[in-house]
C-alpha cells in the first residue's frame, strides 16, 4: 500500500522532531524526494535530456506517476530516520541492521556489506516501478554509508525476471503513453546509477536471470552464480531493443558474435556458457553456493576500503562519459520500441497468458 496525502503530512512533521540532525546529504535527499510536490516548471534536472517537445511532455507524465512513489519513499526514509534515531539514543545499534524496509527490494548491511535484495518471488522478483526508485534510492545511500561492497542477491528460485512486464498495461489492458515515458525515463535513470555507483557492486545470481537483470550484470564488478542460474535477454521476442548498456558491454565482453546470439537472437545462457563468455566471475555447485560466496565476500569487505574504490575508480573512469553516451542512445531507442506494433503485440500476449519464454 503506497503512502497517503496523511502519512506524508506526519512524515513531514516528524522531520522536525528528530532527536538527532540528520546531517546535510539526508536533508538532500529529504528535499530531492519533494520535488514533485513543487510545480513542474521549474528547471528539470538536466540528467532528463530527451529530445525538444518530448522533454516538458514527459515530465509532466512521469510527475504524475512519480508523486506517489516519492512520498511513500519519504514516509520510509523518515521512519528509518526516526528508528535509527531512537535506536542510537538507547545506545542500541545491532550488527546486522536493516537499513531500508520495502516490502519487495529488502536492504540490510552487516560485515562490511550491503545487502540488496529483490524480495517479489511470487513474481519471480520481477522489477515493477516502485522497485526501479527503491534500488536507485538504495544505491544512493550505500555509496555513502559505511559498506565496502553492495551485493545483489535474489529471494526464491529465480534472481529476477527482469521488467515486470505488467508495468506497461494499464487496468483496462491497454498501453499507455505515459506508462512508456516513465518507463524510458526510469530505466534511464537506474542504469545511470549503476554507472556512477563508486564502490565494489556484486552478483550474487542465485538463480534464472532476464532482462535487465542480466544486462546490468555488464556494469558489475564481479558477478558469482549458482550453477542453477541461466541468463536470457529476449529482446527481439518482446519486439525490444537492449539497455543498461548491454549493446556496449555485452560486445566488449563477449565479443560481437557471441553478443548477437544472446541480445538479438534471446540464446539463454547456462552459467557455465555465461562464465565462459566472461559475463560472470566464478560459477559454484548449488549446494554451496550461498556459503561459499557469502564466506568470500565477507572476507573480502575486510580488505581496505579506500584502496578498493579508488582501485574501482581507475578501472571505470575512463569508460563513465561513453557508458552515459550509450546509456542515453539505448533509452531513446527503447522508447520508440515502446510505440511499436511488435513490442505492443508482446507485452499484450504476455498479458493474456499466450507467451511465456
Ligand atoms: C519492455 C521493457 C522495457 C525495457 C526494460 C527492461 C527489459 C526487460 O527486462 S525485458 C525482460 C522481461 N521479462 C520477461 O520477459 C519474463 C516474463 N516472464 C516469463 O516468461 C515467465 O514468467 C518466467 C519464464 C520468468 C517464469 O516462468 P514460470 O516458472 O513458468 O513461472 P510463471 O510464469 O508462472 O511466473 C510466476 C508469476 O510471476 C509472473 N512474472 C514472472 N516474470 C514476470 C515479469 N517479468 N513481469 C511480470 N510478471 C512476471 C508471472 O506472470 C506469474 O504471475 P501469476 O500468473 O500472477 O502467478
Amino acid at each position: 500500500m503506497r503512502a497517503s496525502q496523511q502519512d506524508f503530512e506526519n512524515a513531514m512533521n516528524q522531520v522536525k522532531l528528530l532527536k538527532e540532525d540528520p546531517g546535510n546529504q539526508v536533508k538532500l535527499k529529504l528535499y530531492a524526494l519533494t520535488a514533485t510536490e513543487r510545480p513542474c516548471n521549474m528547471p528539470k534536472p538536466i540528467v532528463f535530456d530527451f529530445d525538444d517537445n518530448a522533454k516538458q511532455d514527459s515530465w509532466k507524465c512521469l510527475k504524475l506517476h512519480m508523486v506517489e512513489t516519492s512520498r511513500q519513499n519519504y514516509v520510509d526514509l523518515v521512519s528509518s530516520l526516526s528508528s535509527s534515531s531512537e535506536a542510537s539514543g538507547q545506545g542500541n545499534c545491532g550488527a546486522d541492521e536493516k537499513v531500508q524496509e520495502s516490502k519487495d527490494i529488502v536492504v540490510t548491511s552487516e560485515d562490511g556489506i550491503t545487502k540488496i535484495v529483490f524480495n517479489r518471488p511470487t513474481k519471480k522478483n520481477a522489477i515493477t516501478f516502485q522497485m526501479y526508485q527503491e534500488i536507485m534510492l538504495t544505491l544512493k545511500n550505500a555509496s555513502t554509508d559505511n559498506s565496502v561492497i553492495t551485493v545483489f542477491t535474489g529471494t526464491g528460485d529465480y534472481y529476477c525476471s527482469g521488467n515486470d512486464l505488467n508495468n506497461l498495461i494499464s487496468a483496462t489492458g491497454e498501453i499507455q503513453e505515459a506508462q512508456r515515458d516513465e518507463q524510458t525515463v526510469l530505466t534511464r535513470e537506474l542504469v545511470s546509477s549503476f554507472i556512477d555507483f563508486p564502490k565494489l557492486l556484486v552478483a550474487v545470481v542465485n538463480g534464472p536471470a532476464v532482462g535487465i537483470a542480466v544486462t546490468l550484470l555488464g556494469l558489475f564488478d564481479a558477478v558469482y552464480a549458482s550453477d542453477k542460474a541461466t541468463f536470457h535477454t529476449p529482446f527481439s521476442q518482446l519486439g525490444q531493443s537492449p539497455e543498461a548498456c548491454s549493446s556496449y558491454t555485452f560486445p566488449k565482453i563477449m565479443g560481437p558474435a557471441k553478443a548477437t546470439e544472446m541480445l538479438l537472437f534471446g540464446k539463454k545462457l547456462t552459467a557455465r556458457e555465461a562464465w565462459a563468455q566472461g559475463l560472470v566471475s566464478e560459477v559454484f555447485p548449488e549446494s554451496t553456493f550461498e556459503k561459499e560466496v557469502w564466506t568470500r565476500l565477507k572476507a573480502y569487505a575486510k580488505l581496505p576500503p579506500n584502496g578498493i574504490k579508488v582501485s574501482k575508480e581507475l578501472i571505470r573512469k575512463n569508460e563513465k562519459q561513453k557508458l552515459h553516451a550509450v546509456n542515453a542512445e539505448e533509452s531513446t531507442v527503447i522508447q520508440e520500441r515502446l510505440t511499436s506494433e511488435e513490442c505492443t503485440n508482446a507485452l499484450l500476449n504476455f498479458a493474456s497468458r499466450k507467451a511465456k519464454l
